[in-house]
């Protein structure tokens, strides 16, 4: 509900930019903003990594809730192999973003261990990033995990980053070939 009511108002300030200018671009943006309640006043602020469409360099803070900061706790605190799912509009992306701008602070010294990749070139340039097909020299349809592995050994940039990598970040893995994963 909270999902379909967000993207109706987003619709909206988008024709109503078009028709009569810079009140409704301000409306626009606000309407962008996460609401801030009482509770999310006083809880700990954390970074997330700014989305493609926004201005870059851009470090928002957010305030996570509990379950979203526990996720991003396992992945960045425990390092622990974590999967994370849930309906529409729950705040995956944003955990997401914010679990990547945690371990870019933490992993500052060495980027390249830190992989952020998803299953499609949308998903990944949501997110910044690449998609595990092009990251991984990882070949659609090949089947084969013998020989795919021989195949990105020939791949010496995709091999480096397979062997560099620590933390390997996959939006939308549901659409990831089985086989491979
Ligand atoms: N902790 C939070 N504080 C404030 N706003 C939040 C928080 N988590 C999510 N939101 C807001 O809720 C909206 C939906 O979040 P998000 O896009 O991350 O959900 P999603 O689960 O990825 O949705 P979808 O599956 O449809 O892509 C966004 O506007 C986001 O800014």
């Amino acid at each position: 509900m909270a999902r379909a009511q967000t993207s109706l108002s987003s619709t909206t300030a988008t024709k109503k930019r078009k028709s009569t200018g810079d009140i409704d671009e301000g409306r626009a943006k606000q309407a962008k903003q996460p609401r801030r309640t009482l509770d999310t006043f006083f809880a700990r602020q954390v970074p997330v990594s700014a989305a493609p469409d926004e201005e870059t360099g851009k470090i928002e803070h957010v305030s996570l809730n509990d379950e979203q900061m526990r996720v991003l706790q396992m992945v960045v605190d425990e390092e622990k192999n974590v999967f994370f799912t849930g309906s529409a509009g729950t705040g995956k992306s944003l955990l997401l973003r914010a679990i990547i701008a945690a371990l870019r602070k933490k992993h500052a010294k060495k980027p390249e261990v830190i992989s952020v990749t998803a299953s499609t070139g949308m998903a990944a340039s949501n997110i910044g990033g690449v998609t595990i097909h092009s990251w991984g020299a990882v070949t659609p349809g090949m089947h084969d995990i013998e020989k795919l592995i021989s195949f990105i050994k020939t791949c010496r940039p995709a091999h480096k980053r397979w062997k560099d990598t620590k933390v390997l970040i996959i939006d939308e893995v549901s659409m990831v070939d089985g086989n491979l994963w």
